[in-house]
């Protein structure tokens, strides 16, 4: 480890030891002075939004200069309007209940002892995510409600701004004598921070959860040492089957597609049954919604505009006006596709086949399986939770968007009346 890592390391680990002191805090804290933080940090977003505005002109200004492209750029700008949604995400994350003492379930034994399951917070919780400010707030928010500590490390792109949005995050905290530590941000873009957090920060986190696409991928697979709540790349599919409904199919194509392009829930691979009647107006309104075609010959032959897919293509997250077209034979070949290709995020089915859907339901093994809806609807606030750190790619502990439930963990509550084991 050079000089500079070991450095790195140590303040990672600093910061994790005051995290955990903090997430003991936490622990007992009421629920209300949770809200009541964040009620305050809200407002501290509110008060604060010049100041977040200009750190966001620098970290736009440094990013435009290093040629970012548009869609990122878009995910890393700020105005007073996804200010004011910043600061209401927040007052929704306060205003959801805590999750904290719930009983999952109950029984008693035949002996008599009665056996309760109770949500408890998880600890200290590692995020690592890409440059998008507002996601120091949302994660931020998450964790509190959820009785967790947080380590924060954005994109290296918004530093700036996910500092601004911090030091609001953390006044809320102080108005409310909360520990500061709570919420902590990695105050250096140094990805050797995100090598110390993978390493569980000298045994302080107790979760990491990784928001990334295929770099930060792999460095997680081959460095990780604590449990992983992994939040990765999006290759969603949308299968349109012979029996699809050729409105709906193309209502849903275009919208999975097109609605957002650099979001993890866009489609990136169309499949179509070699039986379905009507793919060229599918295919003519992608393309006429602006959006590149690459496909294989059989789409190819459909509509001449499809350039032809290289194998990379059809492993491709674009998160772009870009999408691969592959002709498959029946539902078998869709599901031997996604097994092959899919990144466990979220695929859809259209079809009005009840027993096709049913199947499709059941065999495709990803976080999210639809039916005759967008992909674009993977994400916890259109599934009521309020709010969400992200979409869970893995498949321990929660799936999918991922909200207050997803970041606790349970204890057993056994109460006896003076049983011993025989
Ligand atoms: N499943 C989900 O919920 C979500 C998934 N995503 C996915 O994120 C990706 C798009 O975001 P993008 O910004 O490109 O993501 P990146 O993976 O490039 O960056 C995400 C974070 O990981 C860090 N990172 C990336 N590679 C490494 C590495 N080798 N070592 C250390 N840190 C690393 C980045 O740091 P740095 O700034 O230094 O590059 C950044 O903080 C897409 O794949 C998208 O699907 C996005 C949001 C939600
Ligand atoms: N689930 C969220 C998207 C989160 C997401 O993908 O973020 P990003 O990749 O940073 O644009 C939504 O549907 O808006």
């Amino acid at each position: 480890m050079s000089s500079t890592a070991a450095t790195v390391a140590g303040t990672i680990a600093a910061m994790g030891r005051r995290a955990r002191a903090a997430a003991v805090v936490l622990a007992r804290t009421d629920p209300a002075q949770t809200a009541a933080a964040l009620t305050a940090a809200a407002a501290a977003i509110r008060a604060d939004t010049d100041a977040i505005l200009v750190a966001n002109a620098e970290d736009m200004a440094r990013a435009t200069a290093a040629g970012l492209s548009a869609a990122l750029l878009d995910r890393l700008r700020l105005d007073r309007d996804r200010i004011e949604g910043i600061a209401r995400g927040v007052e929704a994350v306060a205003a959801l209940p805590s999750p904290l003492g719930a009983l999952i379930d109950e029984s008693t034994r035949p002996n008599g002892l009665v056996l309760q399951r109770v949500r408890v917070p998880i600890g200290v919780i590692g995020i690592i995510y890409e440059s998008r400010p507002n996601v120091t707030a949302d994660a931020g928010a998450l964790c509190l409600r959820s009785g967790n500590a947080v380590i924060l490390r954005g994109g290296s792109d918004s530093t700036a701004s996910s500092a601004a949005i911090h030091r609001a995050m953390v006044s809320g905290l102080a108005a409310t004598g909360l520990p500061s530590d709570a919420i902590q941000i990695v105050p250096t873009p140094d990805r050797a921070a995100v090598g110390a957090m993978l390493a569980g920060a000298d045994g302080t986190i107790a979760l990491i959860v990784p928001r990334g696409g295929k770099g930060l991928v792999a460095r997680v697979q081959t460095e990780a040492r604590v449990p992983v709540l992994a939040h990765l790349d999006g290759i969603n599919h949308v299968y349109v089957d012979t029996a699809a409904d050729p409105d709906r199919a193309q209502a849903i194509v275009v919208n999975a597609k097109l609605r957002r392009t650099g979001i993890c829930g866009a489609m990136e691979t169309l499949l179509i049954d070699r039986a379905y009647s009507d793919p060229a107006p599918l295919l003519a309104a992608l393309i006429d919604g602006g959006c590149a075609l690459r496909g294989d010959a059989a789409a190819r032959a459909i509509d001449p505009r499809i350039a032809p897919a290289e194998a990379a293509d059809w492993d491709t997250e674009y998160l772009d006006a870009l999408c691969t077209v592959g002709i498959v034979d029946g539902i078998d070949g869709a599901l031997a596709h996604i097994a092959a290709h899919g990144s466990g995020h979220t695929e859809a089915i259209v079809t009005e086949d009840a027993a096709t859907a049913e199947r499709f339901l059941a065999e495709v093994d990803s976080a999210i399986v639809m039916v005759n809806a967008s992909t674009q609807f993977a994400d916890g606030g259109e599934f009521g939770l309020g709010a969400e750190i992200g979409i869970a790619t893995g498949r321990l502990h929660a799936r999918g968007p991922v909200a207050l439930e997803g970041l606790t963990t349970y204890k057993w509550l056994v109460r006896g009346t003076g049983q011993t084991r025989p």
